[in-house]
């Protein structure tokens, strides 16, 4: 299948998810989660989901992490529209975030954390194939980002659907994930 086909079925197919089942399959991924074994992290790059695409909420997993590593810091994504480009802004959870043209949550001020500094990144998906590939809403948002981290920086994306087998059209910028958490697996890549 190619992304754009991928993206239209997974997306619509995530919508189709009641709330009841949603909160099921979320409780699910973060019990997925909590098997992993990491390495110790210093900088974590999250994400603040958007609810009203059904995006799964990653605040459980920054949780699990921060009683594991009690002095990691957190950065989130802000983007710039004209650019299609995308920081890595460190702020108190409890700091100031202002909605933006998708009405994603981003912060307001805070410190811009080099991506080379980050060690894990959570990854925003609709879907994902068996060797890791990823297709998000097509503005290649990520795949300029991740093009700056490391390369030994773990990219962990999630998922409420398991792999579909074979992305066709991947391309030299698609950068594939370390890991794929879904309600029932773990996928090491
Ligand atoms: N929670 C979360 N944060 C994220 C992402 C994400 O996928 N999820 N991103 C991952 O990249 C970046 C934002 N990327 C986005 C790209 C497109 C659309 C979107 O809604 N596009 C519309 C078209 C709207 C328009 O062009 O004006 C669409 O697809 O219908 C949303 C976010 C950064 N932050
Ligand atoms: N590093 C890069 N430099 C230039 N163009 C890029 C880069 N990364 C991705 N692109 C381009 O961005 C466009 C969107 O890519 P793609 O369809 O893979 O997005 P996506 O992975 O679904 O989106 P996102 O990363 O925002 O979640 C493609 O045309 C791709 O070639």
């Amino acid at each position: 299948m190619i992304k754009n086909t991928v993206r239209k079925e997974f997306l619509q197919r995530r919508m189709n998810i009641l709330e009841e089942e949603l909160q099921q399959q979320t409780a699910l991924l973060a019990i997925s989660f909590r098997k992993l074994i990491l390495p110790p992290v210093n900088y974590l790059m999250s994400y603040n989901p958007l609810a009203s695409r059904h995006e799964f909420d990653v605040s459980v997993c920054e949780d699990i992490l921060k009683e594991q590593n009690v002095m990691m810091c957190i950065a989130w994504p802000k983007i710039h529209v004209d650019l299609l480009g995308m920081e890595a802004v460190q702020v108190e959870k409890d700091g100031l975030f202002i909605k933006n043209k998708f009405n994603i949550l981003e912060p307001i001020g805070g410190a811009i954390v080099p991506p080379q500094n980050l060690d894990i990144i959570f990854v925003p998906l609709v879907a994902f194939d068996e060797r890791g590939y990823r297709v998000g809403y097509g503005k290649g948002y990520y795949d300029r980002f991740l093009a700056q981290c490391r390369p030994d920086a773990i990219k962990i994306g999630f998922s409420f659907f398991e792999a579909v087998e074979y992305i066709e059209d991947i391309d030299e910028f698609d950068v594939p994930l370390n890991f794929c958490i879904t309600p029932h697996r773990i996928y090491e890549f």
